[in-house]
């Protein structure tokens, strides 16, 4: 078991597959068709997170979390997928989340208003 968090592990990975072919690596095929390819797998998992929540509205049972739990993980990644296109590591939104930590939504908003 490795010490490194999955999310340091899957960094590596997006990296690396920057020099394999697409032929051979899913994520290498996402880099080869660029930035609108990426954005367009971005949105369709944002539908299908959309349509999973839904479901799970309509019927809150383990099988609908599981497929909620899913699609925001499809989504995850390939968000993850366009970080390392821009080259952007995972470490700087877990810094962005941490900055933001303890800081109300409704009280930096009113900040940026007056400002
Ligand atoms: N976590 C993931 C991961 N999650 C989802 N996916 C892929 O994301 C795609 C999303 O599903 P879709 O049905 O939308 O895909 P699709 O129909 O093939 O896509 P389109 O052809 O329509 O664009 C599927 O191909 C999934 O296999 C992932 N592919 C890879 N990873 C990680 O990335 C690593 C590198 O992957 P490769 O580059 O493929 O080796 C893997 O070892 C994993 O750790």
């Amino acid at each position: 078991m490795s010490d490194k968090s999955i999310l340091e592990q899957l960094d590596a990975v997006l990296e690396a597959r920057k020099a394999e072919s697409a032929d051979s690596s899913y994520v290498a095929s996402l880099y080869a068709k660029g930035t609108e390819k990426i954005l367009k797998k971005i949105q369709e998992e944002a539908l299908e997170v959309a349509m999973a929540a839904k479901d799970h509205d309509h019927q809150a049972n383990s099988e609908n979390q599981a497929h909620l739990i899913y699609e925001v993980t499809d989504l995850w990644f390939h968000s993850l997928v366009l970080l390392a296109h821009k080259g952007i590591a995972s470490d700087a939104i877990i810094s962005e989340l941490q900055r933001r930590f303890g800081l109300s939504g409704h009280d930096e908003k009113a900040s940026r208003t007056e400002s």
